[in-house]
């Protein structure tokens, strides 16, 4: 383990700054290797550019942003599951399979509740846009 983060002081900006740098890493690991989270991104790029253009409240930004956060951060703690389970099996296994599934499934019904909450900030304002 880095030295760095075994330090013990109650504040070292150098370790804050290693952390940061270390959690940057994380999410070019899942860039790199995850298509499901450049899935995300891309559908967050597309939702905000929607919020922009059809001209959405503070509130519902509020809700959205938490949405993409809280959407980013599961696949980011499902792909972290992904690479312990690999890492302490490379066998099947039935509990990886139960560990790799139920990971998947938090982000499967978080995406679901996602779309329905997209589907009643913009719905309305899609149709209006239209008629
Ligand atoms: N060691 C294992 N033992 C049993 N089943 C496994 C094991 N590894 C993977 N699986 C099954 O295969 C599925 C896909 O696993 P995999 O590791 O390919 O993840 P993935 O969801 O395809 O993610 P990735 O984006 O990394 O490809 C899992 O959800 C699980 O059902």
């Amino acid at each position: 383990m880095n030295s760095d983060l075994k330090d013990q002081r109650p504040f070292s900006l150098k370790k804050l700054l290693k952390s940061f740098r270390y959690a940057g890493q994380g999410i070019r690991e899942a860039v790199k290797h995850e298509q499901n989270f450049r899935i995300h991104l891309m559908f967050s790029a597309v939702v905000i550019s929607a919020g922009l253009i059809l001209r959405v409240s503070a509130w519902e930004w509020i809700v959205i942003l938490m949405l993409i956060g809280g959407m980013l951060s599961l696949e980011l703690i499902n792909t972290a599951v992904e690479r312990v389970v690999d890492l302490v099996t490379e066998n099947y296994h039935p509990l990886a399979k139960a560990a790799k599934d139920v990971s998947a499934s938090a982000v499967l019904v978080y995406s679901i509740l996602s779309v329905v909450v997209g589907l009643i900030i913009f719905l309305p304002r899609i149709l209006a846009f239209f008629m």
